[in-house]
């Protein structure tokens, strides 16, 4: 059994993995952590979030000394801002833990990215280029091998699966980006109060427009330019991204669905809509990526679909811990 710390717990993405990791057979749940001058230390995961009662009832621990909780577990996950799993995550390394980190905070190794799109400068070069780039379905080599394991953002979770088997198979007209737009329900902006998330104040608007941190996430990992423009939208949880491409001349729907199929005939977590397309309703608090699409002579829509909580941060992590350590990809995260 691997003892296991979360930070972030009473987040939203931290109390997934914490449901997660309590029901895995190979894990246990050792610790849940705040930060150390938080108003909810020292209260109950379940008080917080009373879906748990009864199920995960452990105390909330204020992070007074990373150090110590360092070693007394094999595996943390940071669910923490980015300049806070910054800070944590060489802490939990220095120690051996393997680390799974949340946030954006080791996702990108290139010189300056850190200044230009998360406004601080990146202090550890050497871990930054050690992470593995969690992206589950297509990462598994790199993910089996790191210490330290970056998940992927929520609206590049979607983007990629969608865009990559695509560019593999040779299908995009390089002539026109992809433009990807994406609405993302509020749950995305975290759990923290904030008038621009607030219950009369959201409806459905664009933001970020040509610079949001994403658009050079996505790039930089599929070494493709894209158009991304994310929105939000008055829903709680999920994300659905239209994606329109420009396909090479000769290439026909059955190119399309091959590329699909074949990307993903063995990853469980990824489905393929053969007919239909889908909404957030068929992946809201399930741990898929659903993908379905429309040919119309030289144009593809692509609808890509995901919980943002789920395959867009916690489940997503929990799938690159089972690979890490070599457990079924889906342990803890579906039941047939
Ligand atoms: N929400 C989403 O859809 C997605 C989120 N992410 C990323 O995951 C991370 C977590 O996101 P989310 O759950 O939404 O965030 P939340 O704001 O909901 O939760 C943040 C958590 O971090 C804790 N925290 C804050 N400061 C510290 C600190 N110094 N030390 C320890 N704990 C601290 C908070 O508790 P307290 O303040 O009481 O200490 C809280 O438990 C972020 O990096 C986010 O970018 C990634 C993909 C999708
Ligand atoms: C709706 C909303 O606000 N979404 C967040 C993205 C979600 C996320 O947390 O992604 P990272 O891990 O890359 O920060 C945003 O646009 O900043």
């Amino acid at each position: 059994m691997l003892n296991t710390l979360i930070v972030g717990a009473s987040g939203y993405a931290g109390v997934e993995l914490a449901t997660y990791i309590n029901r895995h057979p190979q894990m246990t749940l050792t610790a849940l952590a705040v930060s150390a001058q938080s108003p909810d230390a020292g209260k109950l995961l379940s008080d917080l979030h009373p879906q748990l009662k009864g199920v995960i009832d452990l105390r909330l621990e204020p992070l007074n000394d990373a150090a110590t909780w360092a070693s007394k577990v094999d595996v943390v996950f940071l669910a923490t801002a980015h300049e806070v799993s910054h800070d944590l995550a060489p802490v939990f390394l220095a120690s051996g833990c393997v680390v799974f980190d949340l946030s954006g905070a080791f996702r990108v190794s290139k010189p300056g990215f850190y200044d230009a799109f998360y406004g601080f400068s990146h202090q550890y070069p050497h871990w930054l280029s050690q992470a593995a780039y969690g992206l589950a379905e297509w990462n598994h080599q790199q993910i089996a091998e790191a210490q330290l394991i970056a998940v992927p953002g929520c609206y590049p979770t979607a983007a990629q699966l969608a865009l990559r088997p695509l560019l593999e198979a040779g299908l995009i007209n390089d002539g026109q980006w992809p433009v990807i737009n994406a609405v993302s329900g509020v749950s995305g902006a975290g759990r923290k109060a904030s008038i621009t998330t607030s219950f009369c104040e959201v409806s459905l608007q664009p933001y970020g427009i040509f610079n949001h941190r994403h658009q050079p996430e996505i790039i930089s990992h599929l070494g493709s330019s894209v158009i991304f423009t994310p929105h939000l939208g008055n829903f709680s949880r999920g994300i659905l991204e239209t994606i329109t491409c420009r396909l090479k001349p000769t290439v026909r729907h059955e190119d399309v669905a091959a590329a699909f199929h074949n990307a993903y005939q063995d990853k469980p977590l990824v489905r393929i809509y053969d007919k239909g397309v889908p909404s957030i309703k068929s992946v809201a608090g399930l741990p898929y990526c659903d993908i379905g699409f429309v040919v119309q002579e030289e144009h593809l829509i692509v609808i890509s679909a995901i919980d943002n909580l789920l395959k867009g941060a916690a489940s997503q992590a929990v799938q690159c811990l089972n690979i890490r350590f070599g457990f079924p990809e889906t342990e803890s995260l579906v039941y047939m």
